[in-house]
């Protein structure tokens, strides 16, 4: 997979650099059954045209650039890992796209124009809510229309769990409640994050909110099953589990043990 990082001055410059392919369109964080759904429904479509397959997000987050930094956005994972995770499912380029104040004012048919055909996309596959361009104008309904006439679209209906929507907001609600054990209905797994002893918490992941968790540490490939007080939303107590001190580890998120139980275990 190649990754391209694309903002106003070197857009040009990429335009004449990339073959015609299927876009899937999105910010896609924490890569949830949604996202799946859209990006696998785009790897159909560009097989069956024999085409590569392109997802595109932004960074950073729409919401924190057009709060002027004033809004936090939890991060659920980094872009390192949104890379990794999408080159496993089989896409062929992941254009990242500065998402600046100057881009979030383009009309969506600018957006269309400049960097979906512009970029070389002929089909573009979203899920039904996605929103583009100027104060999220464009949606699903305006894609034909903006792609005049050269563009093909395949909008994915609605992935939902008992009814609700499977979302990165909703992901974030979850952590934010300790219901970490709901997660892997949503994503498909338990919520993992990359910590490191020197560094602790690697930027652009979310902790649970603090509590006493049940979690599974991986370094260096051993798995270990354990207890995890997280502190607040940068510090973790590991209390007797052994923690290597030059290793960096991945430490996912079982299940928020109530007070009783974790006296229980411990
Ligand atoms: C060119 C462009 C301009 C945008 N401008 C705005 C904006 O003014 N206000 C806003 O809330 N979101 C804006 N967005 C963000 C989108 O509404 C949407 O959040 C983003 O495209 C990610 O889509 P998704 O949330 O469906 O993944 C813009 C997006 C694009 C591509
Ligand atoms: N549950 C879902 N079902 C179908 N499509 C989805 C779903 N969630 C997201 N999508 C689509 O995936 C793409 C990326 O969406 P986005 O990054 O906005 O995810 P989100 O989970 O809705 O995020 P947020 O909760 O922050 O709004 C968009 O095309 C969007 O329409």
């Amino acid at each position: 997979m190649e990754t391209m990082f694309i903002n106003s001055k070197n857009l040009i410059a990429w335009q004449s650099k990339i073959p015609n392919h299927v876009i899937a369109l999105g910010f896609f964080d924490g890569l949830h059954k949604g996202h799946k759904s859209v990006i696998l429904e785009a790897k159909k479509v560009a097989h069956e045209k024999g085409l590569p397959l392109t997802v595109m997000s932004f960074f950073p987050h729409p919401k924190s650039v057009l709060s002027n930094g004033k809004m936090e956005v939890d991060y659920l994972i980094p872009l390192e890992e949104k890379q990794k995770q999408l080159a496993t499912l089989g896409v062929n380029y992941f254009m990242i796209v500065e998402f600046t104040l100057d881009f979030a004012s383009l009309l969506p048919e600018q957006f269309i124009q400049d960097y979906v055909l512009g970029l070389g996309a002929t089909h573009v596959v979203c899920g039904y809510d996605y929103t583009y361009g100027k104060q999220g104008s464009g949606n699903a309904s305006t894609l034909i229309e903006h792609g005049k006439g050269m563009l093909d679209v395949t909008i994915v209906p609605k992935v939902a769990i008992c009814g609700e929507k499977v979302s990165s907001t909703r992901i974030r609600e979850l952590l934010s409640q300790g219901e970490v054990s709901i997660i892997p209905q949503l994503i498909g797994k338990p919520y993992s994050v990359r910590w490191c002893p020197v560094n602790g918490l690697l930027p652009y992941y979310t902790l649970p909110r603090p509590g006493r968790y049940e979690a599974t540490i991986v370094s260096k490939s051993v798995t270990t099953t354990t207890l995890l007080q997280v502190l607040n939303n940068a510090q973790i107590d590991f209390g007797s589990t052994f923690v290597p001190t030059n290793e960096s580890m991945t430490i996912s998120w079982l299940r928020e043990l109530s007070d009783e139980k974790y006296r229980a275990t411990s």
